[in-house]
């Protein structure tokens, strides 16, 4: 008999405004993998088939050493020296978040690979080494903190040049085991670059369960790397400043029983990277300079979602006129406007998970 997992992972909303690499909501919309374990002895190289159903996959490779679920898997199986998977899988993927819109897709992706990979080889990984995984491969870590633990999350990355791994005696049996099993297998696959222990931590804070995350959708596409790609290198000490002073305040906004619209419409405000990604995402300007709490009822915050082109609204009445409000921006925008969908989502304190069932 086969053996049959589904994952789930959540799309993520980062930055929240001042929180560049540091925030990041997860939300109600789902990347959904399962996999399909034969008993039988291995078929094909890679020992995967790779299918995608419904929206959400154009353009995207079915090859297992390319595909970013699949590629990632076969990265946390050859840290332990596994080459492939253990049995013939089907990796069956539905995918319900949009791609490169600033809704952690790419992230999703990701944590479905380190989730898929400690599944079919049961490596028994811990959630704090499946976020170093999913950390060798999205650099960043406020998609993937939120995708994998759920909720409203701040994460930060250890400085990996001058930190080593943390003592052994830190470590509980089973995760010395697993240190040594890993080490083992990059000893013997030089080509293998194994994650530092801990190198992401996370906290998960509060958020109200009044407020919800108004994501408007423009029906183009832009890619995360293109979006980094217009910051610069440094900042003016005022701006950072500017950043700080809101980050802190936001961290624990969101989580009062009664959120205060204008005490989170100000924390949301950013001088980090939104000023740098205006020109990448008409109708932004005068979306962040025309809403806000008075004019806009329900509304507490507005700013781009991740690295855009979404926006992400939170607000806590008067869903659907808000996003009526902010698709008409882009609807007027030159050249026959951007279209743009909309979805009122709920901020989902539960993260990634996989479900074992027989086939
Ligand atoms: N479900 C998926 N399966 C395979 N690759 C994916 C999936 N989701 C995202 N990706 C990869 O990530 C890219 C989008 O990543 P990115 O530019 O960071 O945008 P996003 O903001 O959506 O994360 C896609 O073009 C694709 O290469
Ligand atoms: N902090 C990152 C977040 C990217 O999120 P995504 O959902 O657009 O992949 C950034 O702003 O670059």
């Amino acid at each position: 008999m086969g053996t049959n997992f589904v994952i789930n992972v959540p799309a993520t909303s980062a930055n929240i405004g001042p929180g560049f690499d540091v925030m990041g909501l997860s939300l109600s919309l789902y990347l959904t993998v399962q996999a399909r374990v034969e008993p039988e002895k291995p078929s094909s190289p890679t020992n995967i088939t790779l299918v995608y159903e419904g929206q959400n996959s154009s353009g995207l490779s079915l090859d297992p050493n390319s595909n970013l679920i699949t590629r990632t898997a076969l990265y946390v199986l050859a840290c332990s020296g596994i080459k492939n998977f253990p049995h013939p899988t089907t990796v069956l993927v539905n995918n319900r978040i949009p791609l490169g819109r600033g809704l952690g897709s790419s992230g999703a992706a990701v944590v479905a690979g380190v989730l898929l990979a400690n599944a079919v080889a049961s490596l028994n990984l811990t959630q704090q080494r499946m976020l170093d995984y999913c950390l060798m491969i999205e650099h960043h870590p406020d998609n993937v903190a939120a995708a994998l633990v759920g909720g409203f999350v701040a994460s930060y990355l250890i400085d990996v040049d001058r930190s080593g791994n943390i003592p052994e005696s830190e470590a509980d049996e089973a995760e010395v085991l697993r240190r040594e099993r890993e080490q083992k297998a990059a000893a013997a696959d030089e080509t293998v670059k194994l994650p530092p222990d801990n190198i992401g931590h996370f906290l998960r804070l509060g958020c109200s369960p009044k407020i919800k995350a108004i994501t408007i959708i423009p029906q183009f596409e832009l890619a995360t790397s293109k979006a980094r790609a217009a910051l610069p290198g440094s900042y003016k000490t005022q701006d950072v400043v500017f950043n700080l002073q809101r980050l802190a305040v936001l961290t624990t906004a969101l989580g009062r029983e009664t959120p205060d619209p204008w005490l989170i419409y100000r924390a949301m405000e950013d001088k980090v990277h939104q000023p740098y990604r205006m020109h990448l995402i008409p109708g932004l300007p005068e979306i962040l300079a025309t809403f806000n709490p008075d004019n806009t009822p329900g509304l507490l915050g507005i700013c781009l979602s991740g690295a855009g082109p979404t926006i992400l609204a939170l607000a806590v009445s008067d869903f659907d006129e808000i996003a009526a409000k902010i698709r008409a921006v882009f609807d007027r925008q030159p050249n026959g406007g951007i279209a743009t969908e909309y979805k009122v989502l709920d901020i989902v304190s539960e993260g990634a998970s996989c479900v074992e069932s027989s086939l």
